[in-house]
C-alpha cells in the first residue's frame, strides 16, 4: 500500500504516534517545537524533517562531538537549528539552500535561540558551494558531520563531494532514503508524481550500497535515512 501524509514507515500510524508521544515530543526543545509550528501553515510544511530523524541526529552528533558541520537543504530550519542547538559554542554549521525565503520563516526563532552566531547561512545552489569549499584545500577533511536533505537526484553528486570535505571517521547522513517506502513496491502500485524520486532513490540506495570507502547503515527513521561513516 502506498504510503502517504506524515510518512510512515513503521506497522501502524498508531505505533508511529506511541514513539512520538512517549519519546520524542516530550523532549524536543521548546525552540524547536516553536521553528516546528511556525512551519505548520507552510504549504510544503512536510518537507520539514520529522523530529523522529531530528532526535537521531541530535543523538549521532553528540555522539560523535561534531564541531564543523555542513547541511544540504535547510528549509525553514529545522535540522540547522538542532545542529547549532548541539554542537560547541565555537562550533560552525555551514548551510546551503537555493531558496533564503523559507530559511527567512525561520530566522526569528533561530536569532532568538541563542545559537545563531554558529550558522553561516549560504543562498545557493549546493553542487557550486561544495566546489567552492573544496578549492580551499584546508577545507578538505576538515568537517566531521554532513546531514543532506535536498534533491535527491544529487545525492549521489553531494556524496562525491562530501566525502572528499568530512575527514576519515566522520559521518555524513542522507534523508529520505525510503521515500515513503516506495523504493520496495512496485511501480505501478507508485503515485506519478514519486515515480521520479523513487527510481533517483532506488540507484543512490545501490551506489551507497556498494560504496566500501563508508560504513554503512540504512535505517528505518522517520522517512528512512542513511547513514554512512568515511572509512578512508
Ligand atoms: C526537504 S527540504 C529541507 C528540510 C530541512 N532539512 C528541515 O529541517 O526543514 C529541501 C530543501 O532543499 C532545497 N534544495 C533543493 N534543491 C536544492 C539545490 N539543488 N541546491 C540547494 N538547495 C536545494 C529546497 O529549497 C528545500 O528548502
Ligand atoms: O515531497 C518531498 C519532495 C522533496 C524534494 C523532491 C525533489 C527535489 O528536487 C527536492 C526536494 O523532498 C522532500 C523531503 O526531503 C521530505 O523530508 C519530505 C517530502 C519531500
Amino acid at each position: 500500500m502506498e504510503l502517504k501524509g506524515n510518512q510512515v514507515l513503521l506497522q501502524s500510524e498508531e505505533l508511529d504516534r506511541y514513539i512520538l508521544e512517549t519519546s520524542i515530543y516530550p523532549r524536543e526543545p521548546k525552540i524547536l517545537k516553536e521553528l516546528r509550528d511556525a512551519t505548520a501553515s507552510h504549504p510544503l510544511a512536510f518537507f520539514g524533517t520529522l523530529p523522529s530523524t531530528g532526535q537521531f541526529l541530535t543523538m549521532l552528533l553528540n555522539l560523535i562531538k561534531a564541531k564543523k558541520t555542513i547541511e544540504v537543504g535547510v528549509f525553514t530550519g529545522y535540522s540547522l537549528l538542532l545542529t547549532a542547538l548541539t554542537i560547541p559554542e565555537d562550533g560552525k554549521v555551514i548551510a546551503v539552500d537555493k531558496n533564503r525565503a523559507s530559511f527567512e520563516i525561520g530566522l526569528p526563532i533561530i536569532q532568538k535561540s541563542g545559537v545563531g552566531h554558529k550558522i553561516d547561512f549560504v543562498e545557493s545552489e549546493a553542487l557550486p558551494l561544495l566546489d567552492q569549499l573544496l578549492e580551499k584545500e584546508e577545507n578538505e577533511g576538515s568537517f566531521d558531520f554532513a546531514f543532506v536533505d535536498a534533491d535527491k537526484g544529487n545525492y549521489w553528486n553531494y556524496h562525491e563531494r562530501l566525502m572528499k570535505l568530512v575527514k576519515v571517521g566522520g559521518v555524513i547522513v542522507y534523508d529520505n532514503t525510503l521515500w515513503g517506502g516506495t523504493v520496495a513496491m512496485p511501480e505501478n502500485l507508485v503515485l506519478e508524481q514519486k515515480r521520479k524520486v523513487r527510481l533517483e532513490t532506488i540507484e543512490f540506495n545501490k551506489k551507497m550500497a556498494a560504496d566500501t570507502r563508508v560504513e554503512l547503515c540504512h535505517a528505518p527513521i522517520g522517512d528512512g535515512i542513511t547513514i554512512c561513516r568515511r572509512l578512508c
